[in-house]
């Protein structure tokens, strides 16, 4: 069993170089509990889609340790979804049968034939796009592509979901149209989430927990606390004093760490 210690996602001392020689994430250090949304802002080049990509396994080397409940990441023993940010669809194939690779992959065939199609239109139906499933995605417009990549990564139903700015192809109005769905979308399957996102007030908006990423690697990331706001109603959090509390405070880190 593992300790209180060990449980969630555990990050210890990692620090990645790539080939270059080039220090692109500085030693990281932090435990998140399993079942959250962790919202990560951070200047341009601070690592936060080298994090994602060490997390998924994407890296061909890392220094120190990634744990889940205790067990390292590096045996793939834990499922891991990610929506990159240039979402990752595979061009020849169409919509569905991206999605259906995308579950034959993560569970190798366990799971029913009839199972799978029922997940695969319960997703699509929950972005809002299940009249797209045959068509192929150079035919879709960015946004239409981040929900087929954002159903996919649900439809897997990973135990960490990574998302490098799913909503970043999207308008105003769009954007909190699907954040909504991705709230109640994570409370049907609530993976342990890591959110990348520009946008501070979709950090707020979001996240349990905000992780601030520092400009210089060898500073620490900033962890803000917002419980009160991620256990409000979405639509109310906006117009809160909390809320304005809050971009406050994340301005004041973001003016003396970036
Ligand atoms: N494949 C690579 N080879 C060499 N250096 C890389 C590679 N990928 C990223 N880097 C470098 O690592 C650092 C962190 O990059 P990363 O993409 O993780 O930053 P980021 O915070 O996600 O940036 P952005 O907000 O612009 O997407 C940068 O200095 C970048 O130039």
């Amino acid at each position: 069993m593992s300790s209180l210690r060990n449980s969630g996602l555990c990050v210890k001392d990692l620090e990645v170089e790539y080939k270059s020689g080039q220090l692109a994430l500085g030693r990281m250090n932090f435990t998140l509990p399993e079942h959250g949304i962790y919202t990560v802002i951070g200047p341009s080049g601070s690592g936060k889609s080298t994090l994602l990509r060490a997390i998924a396994g994407l890296l061909p080397a890392y220094q120190g340790e990634l744990l889940f409940n205790g067990k390292s990441l590096r045996d793939k023993a834990t499922l891991v979804g990610l929506v990159p940010q240039n979402y990752g669809l595979l061009p020849w194939k169409t919509v569905q049968a991206n999605i259906r690779m995308a579950m034959k992959i993560a569970h190798r065939s366990t799971e029913s034939k009839a199972k799978q199609e029922e997940g695969i239109t319960r997703w699509l139906t929950a972005m809002g796009i299940p009249e797209l499933a045959e068509r192929y995605p150079l035919s879709l417009s960015g946004g239409q592509q981040q929900r087929v990549a954002i159903a996919r990564a649900f439809a897997i139903l990973p135990t960490i979901l990574l998302l490098d700015e799913p909503f970043s192809a999207l308008d105003a109005i769009t954007r909190e149209a699907l954040q909504q769905l991705f709230l109640d979308s994570w409370l049907a399957n609530p993976a342990t989430a890591l959110f990348v996102t520009h946008d501070v007030e979709e950090a707020i908006l979001l996240g349990q927990k905000i992780i601030i990423m520092p400009s210089s690697k060898q500073d620490s990331p900033v962890f803000v606390d917002n419980e009160t706001l991620f256990g409000m109603q979405h639509g109310e959090k906006r117009d809160s004093d909390e809320f304005f509390e809050q971009m406050k405070r994340i301005r004041k880190v973001m003016q003396e760490k970036w």
